[in-house]
């Protein structure tokens, strides 16, 4: 009830010792509040922020045009409901050093427990998409030792994303990944890989925490927890996955309303009312306050 039983400074902490833990940690990447309390109750590890999914909510293509306004406030709302750790797509950091310091706060604030910032240049796409450009290395760890100094709590997750392997190949991403990791990255994205084999390359060449991203429709194939845990990975996120389903269904739905005049059809899909209420913790609401039990009493 009333979101986070557990502060930021707390979330943060179990962070940095789950990833301590060398276990993989799965971050489904949450579209709402209401997304992320499923995720929690689901048994994740934690929860993932998405820019592509916030683009995506503000009907924007992800090439960088969200401010870190918007971010950091859809952000805040997620974080604020779910007592898992949050981790969110920082995508470049928006402008110079001063920038990136300050987006770091602006996230700490928020009740995060990290973020992610790649090396590609403005505008930024994704990540499995041709075209990319990257800044150089020199750039990027100006960047990155800005979100450093930014950091006011040591526990809080500073992970650079490289986009290089798509762009430079892999022997230069491996490069910058180490350059990054010798800069004060806790952890590294590793971006668009093809294969196993360039995870057990950079698994091997870095000894920081490694993140993948396990998006549909990219550049990677879709592992599963087992064999991301056997290559090395820490966390692996399903960014836009829910988001997907989501609009699938939400396509489905509505096509059938169209045809068929009515939502009955397809009533056996949604969820239900008890189980939205569920999720809520309408409960929890009516034991607090008796005023509120009268909710209690609907049951399909
Ligand atoms: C992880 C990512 O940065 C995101 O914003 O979720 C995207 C995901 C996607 O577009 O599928 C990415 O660049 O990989
Ligand atoms: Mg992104």
């Amino acid at each position: 009830m009333l979101g986070a039983t557990a502060t930021p400074a707390e979330r943060r902490r179990a962070f940095r010792e789950a990833l301590a833990s060398g276990r993989l940690l799965q971050f489904p990447g949450a579209f709402n509040a209401l997304s992320a309390m499923l995720i929690a109750e689901q048994g994740f590890d934690g929860v993932y922020i998405s820019g592509a999914v916030l683009s995506a909510e503000l009907g924007l293509p992800d090439v960088g045009m969200t401010t870190a306004t918007e971010v950091s406030q859809r952000a805040a709302t997620i974080a604020r409901n779910t007592s898992l750790p949050t981790m969110v797509d920082a995508d470049t950091g928006w402008g110079g050093p001063v920038n990136v310091a300050r987006t770091v706060q602006t996230f700490e604030d928020a009740g995060l427990s990290g973020l992610h910032l790649e090396d590609q240049e403005d505008p930024k796409r994704c990540g499995h998409l041709e075209g990319k450009s990257l800044v150089s290395t020199d750039d990027m760890l100006i960047r990155i030792r800005a979100a450093v100094r930014g950091r006011r709590d040591p526990d809080f997750v500073i992970c650079a994303r490289t986009d290089a392997r798509a762009v430079e190949g892999l022997d230069a991403a491996i490069d910058r990944a180490k350059a990054y990791v010798d800069a004060g990255a806790d952890m590294i994205f590793v971006e668009a890989l093809t294969g196993k084999a360039d995870y057990e390359r950079f698994r091997a060449a870095v000894d920081v925490p490694l993140l993948a991203n396990m998006t549909e429709f990219g550049k990677t194939p879709l592992f599963t927890a087992t064999e991301l845990a056997d290559l090395g990975v820490n966390v692996v996120i399903y960014p836009v996955t829910l988001l997907r389903l989501a609009m699938g269904a939400a396509e489905a739905g509505l096509a059938e309303i169209r045809s068929a005049g009515t939502q009955q059809g397809v009533v056996d899909r949604m969820q239900t009312r008890k189980r939205l209420y569920e999720l809520l913790g309408y409960d929890e609401y009516a034991t607090f306050d008796a005023r509120l039990a009268n909710f209690r009493k609907e049951e399909s």
